[in-house]
């Protein structure tokens, strides 16, 4: 939903500072490689420790570029095969840090065994779901769905979530349980997205195999 309605908006916002980056001679594939590293060091280092308001400030500055790397590409005119191969495969490492970053945190200090299975099963749901679209469209397929939670959604439910319990420690009180609201929300969502991304795969591939069987069977 959000890739739908937002992404306009957002590259409206961006373009200028896109076009910047480029009069400066950046490339998009430092601003994938920088943004990820960002976003790491974000996760990686302040997740753990329950720093949660600051590593979601530096996670913050760091997820758009995700959005700006596109939009330098297809504004010069440079939109390539690899950088699309970078750009998904970084996006699954950026991922990979955030939730286990909270799975870190649950797994240590945190002490909570079940929300740190609940965030180990937000990483490992989330790859999966974007695993089968990326298998689908290589398989030929059109993969015609894009399911309850996309990537979009992952991040800003649980990042805002983060955000939000991370005042916590400047005394706002309570506010600190929307974190396992938020991973229990992107698990169970995550679940239904996969349910719904396989069961449009195995309808696509049946009718293709199908088509097949019927054009061979002719010729
Ligand atoms: C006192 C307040 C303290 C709280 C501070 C909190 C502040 C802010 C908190 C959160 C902000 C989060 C922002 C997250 C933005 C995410 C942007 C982003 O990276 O989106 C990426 C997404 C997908 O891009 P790609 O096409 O490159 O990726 C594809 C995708 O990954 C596919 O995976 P799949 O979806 O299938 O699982 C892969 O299959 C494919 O390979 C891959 O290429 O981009 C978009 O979707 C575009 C839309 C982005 C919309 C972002 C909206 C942000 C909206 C609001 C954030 C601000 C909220 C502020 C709240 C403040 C609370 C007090
Ligand atoms: N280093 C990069 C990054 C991205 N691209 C191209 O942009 C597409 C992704 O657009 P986003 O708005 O989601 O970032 C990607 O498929 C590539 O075509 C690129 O060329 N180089
Ligand atoms: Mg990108
Ligand atoms: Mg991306």
């Amino acid at each position: 939903m959000l890739n739908k309605y937002a992404r306009a908006f957002f590259t409206r916002v961006l373009t200028p500072f896109a076009a910047f980056l480029l009069r400066r001679g950046v490339s998009p594939d430092a601003v994938t490689l920088l943004g990820t590293a960002g976003v790491m060091a974000g996760a990686l280092v302040f997740f753990p420790r329950g720093e949660f308001f600051w590593g979601t400030i530096v996670i913050t500055s760091f997820v758009f570029s995700d959005l700006v790397d596109g939009n330098m590409a297809r504004q010069a005119g440079i939109s390539s095969r690899w950088g699309a191969f970078l750009d998904s495969t970084l996006d699954r490492v950026a991922d990979g840090a955030i939730f286990g970053g909270f799975a870190l945190w649950y797994a240590g200090k945190g002490d909570d065994n079940v929300l740190c299975a609940v965030a180990i099963f937000c990483l490992a749901s989330g790859q999966v779901v974007s695993y089968t679209k990326a298998r689908g469209e290589s398989i030929g397929l059109p993969v015609a769905v894009n399911g309850l939670i996309e990537r979009a959604e992952r991040l800003v439910i649980s990042l805002v979530a983060a955000g939000l319990a991370g005042l916590h420690k400047f005394g706002v009180p309570g506010i600190q349980v929307l974190l396992p609201i938020a991973l229990w929300i992107v698990a169970v969502g995550s679940l239904i997205t996969l349910v719904q991304r396989v069961v449009t795969v195995r309808r696509e591939s049946e009718e293709a195999d199908a088509a097949a069987r019927s054009s061979e069977a002719a010729s």
